[in-house]
């Protein structure tokens, strides 16, 4: 079957530019039920799991009645603090859920030592490093993560990550390096690597045999240097607006769309901008990303 991008890349939303996980204070008024009709109007397929999200039956019920799928879920995983053993029992429920709502991305992140959810740590300035044995030792995880997830028809995809032990592209070129490509894919996430290392093409040229999973983020770098000169937390710097939809800040998004489309890469692209609901109306902005998507990526 030949490609097909208007078959073979799938578009979604997540659910973050309405209720965040990390502050589950902000957006608080915005339920599923809203949440996933909002995503039927702006025209996407699907999202990924929230936080706030119900258990499986009840979710698929309201997924059916909008014809939604969803793409994935985020796993905090805490190799390093707790070993390979209990978290991966912790993952293999997590690959379950995921089973039990026809998903098959499995979002990682390596949560040890994480300051994403710090209010005190600059996110550009202090995050932390691991040993070498912690590199083994993750790797080693990832790598059975992969192997978990493979009986649930689940595909591990790693979020490198600003404030995590995964961040920039050399730390994500290790990892991809020490894990196997069989059973360890990459999500790859345009916000995250442009703000940590400024060239966001070059992580996705490395490694587009790795992408399994892709979020759209898009800078406002303005923004951004604004956070940088007064040392924001993670939290601080999304909430000052560092982050919007595609098409909205700095990022050029039809390099990445044509090294994706290029490579033929098939699964879904999901749009991820998280902003203070308040400020940025999720709904609104869900379309101003969809517009963008139509006239610039998909009409080109
Ligand atoms: O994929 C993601 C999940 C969120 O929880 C995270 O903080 C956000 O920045 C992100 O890219
Ligand atoms: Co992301």
């Amino acid at each position: 079957m030949a490609y097909d991008v208007n078959k073979d890349i799938k578009w979604g939303i997540a659910p973050i530019g309405w209720r965040n996980d990390d502050i589950p204070s902000i957006g608080k008024d915005n339920n599923l039920q809203q949440l996933l009709s909002d995503i039927v109007v702006a025209g996407f397929q699907g999202t990924e799991v929230g936080g706030f999200f119900p258990e499986p039956d009840k979710l698929n019920y309201e997924l059916g009645l909008r014809h939604l799928e969803v793409a994935a879920q985020w796993f905090s995983s805490f190799i390093l603090r707790d070993g390979i053993e209990k978290a991966s029992a912790a993952f293999e429920k997590h690959c379950q859920f995921l089973q039990a709502v026809h998903a098959h991305i499995a979002v990682v992140s390596e949560q040890t030592y994480s300051i994403q959810q710090s209010d005190t740590k600059n996110i550009f300035t202090d995050k932390a490093t691991m040993t070498d044995k912690e590199w083994d030792q993750l790797c080693q995880g990832l790598n059975h993560y992969g192997e978990i997830a493979a009986k649930y028809d689940v595909k591990v995809a790693y979020h490198h990550h600003l404030g995590t032990v995964v961040q920039t592209k050399a730390e994500t070129d290790r990892l991809m390096a020490n894990t196997d490509p069989k059973l360890v894919g990459l999500l790859y996430d345009t916000g995250h690597i442009a703000v940590s290392d400024g060239d966001y093409m070059s992580l996705l040229n490395d490694h587009l045999d790795r992408v399994v999973h892709v979020h759209f983020k898009d800078v406002r770098k303005a923004k951004e240097k604004e956070n940088r000169d007064q040392g924001l937390t993670f939290q601080q710097s999304f909430l000052n607006g560092m982050f919007t939809v595609p098409g909205d800040g700095d990022l050029d998004f039809k390099p990445v769309f044509k090294a994706l489309t290029n490579h033929q890469y098939k699964g879904w692209i999901i749009i991820e901008a998280e902003q203070d609901p308040e400020k940025a109306n999720p709904l609104e902005y869900a379309l101003k990303a969809k517009d963008y998507i139509d006239k610039e990526l998909l009409q080109n």
